[in-house]
């Protein structure tokens, strides 16, 4: 495999990981991007998002001459072979995938890309969008090539280069084959298909994914009015090959950048060719009331009502291992609590505390013990791996009242038992 002449549009979390890992890979990457401070960030190795690996990446592929960044699209296409497109596709009004920004790029680039050259939307894009795509470039010498990208943030350097499989897909089959090349050295079981399935699987793994975490997080509800415990039952059920222990935590919804809009988006593109599709209407539903149903949880901890009282906030990231607080489902039920008239201290060791998205009513703090002083209630929101090794004894003694609340069932709820206080869990019985 030669190394390739590849320019990667856009520098977030997927292009940025995607151009850092090719050069790793040996191929010759520009990365471009519209934002001037980052672009001037990354071209001295400066890596601004949460991302093991990434950072000693990048730095590595610039000192090899193999990775460079540069400002806007249309001059660094020139002599590409390969463009990858990884920029947004936020949720637009009405639920849809926003193209926005991937046409604007395309109509950017068109009449700069050379002949012989593949255009590669890796950006999570409806079925359709490369037929569309093909005819906005509206050039014959320029194939069009879907190559959804599956990585997991916290994981994405890891995800990309160690991935379950690699799809590729378009209507010009040696295009998508010049693709998949790419990935060869990472021996990956690959899927040649056509444009539309591509696109498909995509969206079909994200919503089955989010299908299975409503689900479990429904199983967890049903247990805690039966007296079953969830954690013991998820094992029993992972077991089950057919079914595997991943994807079986129940927490306070599934929340992220991408299962949200993905979910929004496949529900809307089934929507325009009338196909009802109500299972995923109730895996969307579902996890709006999981949300609610953690405020409630907070409220009865609190004595049945949160109003003018101060509740500790562990973790505002969507996830454990990420800075990224895009539809952060407890960002959600912090919102949901400040409504309600709570006054909120939260500590989330992902966070620098300069974030634009944090509700008013919330207080970000510097450590997690200053969370808990004063606070009625606890709650733990996001699975961060040093919650578990809090000096509880220390957390009693701040807080004013005995009820932790762990959304994630994180924490040992006999170590907390031991500390004097009150562990409420999901879908397991209370403890103390
Ligand atoms: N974040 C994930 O875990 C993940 C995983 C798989 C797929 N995806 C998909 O990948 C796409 C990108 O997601 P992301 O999370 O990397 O987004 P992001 O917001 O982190 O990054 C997007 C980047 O594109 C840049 N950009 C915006 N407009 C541009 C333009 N006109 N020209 C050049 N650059 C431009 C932005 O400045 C930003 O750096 C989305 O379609 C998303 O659904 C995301
Ligand atoms: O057992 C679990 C697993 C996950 N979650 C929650 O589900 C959401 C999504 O988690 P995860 O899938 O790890 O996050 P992302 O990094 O958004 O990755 C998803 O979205 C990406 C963008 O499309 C895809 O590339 C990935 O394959 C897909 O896992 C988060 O709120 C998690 O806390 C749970 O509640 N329980």
């Amino acid at each position: 495999m030669f190394a390739r002449r590849i320019v990667v549009v856009g520098t977030g979390y997927v292009g940025l990981t995607t151009g850092a890992c090719l050069a790793s890979l040996g191929h010759r990457v520009v990365c471009s991007d519209i934002n001037a401070e980052k672009v001037a960030q990354l071209s001295r190795g400066e890596v601004r998002i949460h991302e093991p690996g990434l950072a000693e990446l990048v730095q590595e592929g610039i000192a090899a001459g193999r990775l460079e960044f540069v400002l806007g699209s249309a001059g660094a296409v020139a002599d590409a072979e390969v463009v990858f497109l990884c920029v947004p596709t936020p949720m637009g009004s009405g639920g849809g995938a926003d193209l926005a920004v991937v046409e604007s790029v395309a109509r950017e680039v068109r009449e700069v890309l050379p002949a012989g050259c593949v255009l590669v939307t890796k950006s999570t894009v409806p079925v359709g969008t490369s037929a569309r795509l093909r005819e906005l470039v509206g050039r014959p010498d320029v194939a069009v090539v879907s190559n959804p990208e599956f990585l997991r943030e916290g994981s994405a350097v890891h995800d990309f280069l160690n991935p379950d499989r690699i799809v590729v897909g378009s209507d010009t089959q040696d295009a998508a084959e010049r693709v998949a090349a790419l990935y060869a050295r990472l021996g990956a079981p690959t899927v040649l298909t056509d444009a539309a399935s591509a696109e498909m699987v995509k969206y079909a793994a994200n919503c089955f994914l989010a299908t299975k975490l409503s689900y479990v997080n429904a199983i967890a509800e049903l247990c805690e009015r039966l007296g079953a415990d969830i954690t013991d039952v998820t094992e029993g059920m992972g077991y089950d090959r057919r079914i595997g222990q991943a994807f079986l935590q129940p927490g306070p919804g599934w929340g992220g950048s991408c299962l949200p809009k993905d979910t929004a988006a496949l529900l809307q593109v089934a929507d325009a060719v009338s196909f009802d599709f109500p299972l995923l209407q109730a895996t969307i539903s579902s996890n709006e009331r999981q949300r609610e149903r953690m405020v409630d949880k907070v409220v009865e901890a609190c004595g049945g009502s949160p109003v003018g009282v101060r509740i500790g906030l562990l973790g505002l990231t969507f996830k454990a291992g990420t800075d990224d607080l895009r539809d952060s489902p407890a960002l959600e039920v912090a919102r949901l609590l400040a409504a309600r008239g709570a006054e909120l201290v939260a500590f989330d060791p992902g966070l620098r505390g300069d974030e634009a998205e944090l509700p008013s009513g919330l207080t970000l703090v510097d450590d997690p013990y200053q969370a808990a002083k004063g606070a009625a209630a606890l709650v733990l929101l996001t699975e961060w791996q040093e919650f578990r090794t809090l000096d509880w004894t220390r957390v009693a003694q701040e807080l004013d009242g005995p009820v932790v609340v762990d959304t994630r069932n994180h924490l040992d709820p006999d170590v907390l038992r031991r500390a004097g206080l009150s562990w409420r869990g999901v879908g397991r019985t209370p403890v103390g």
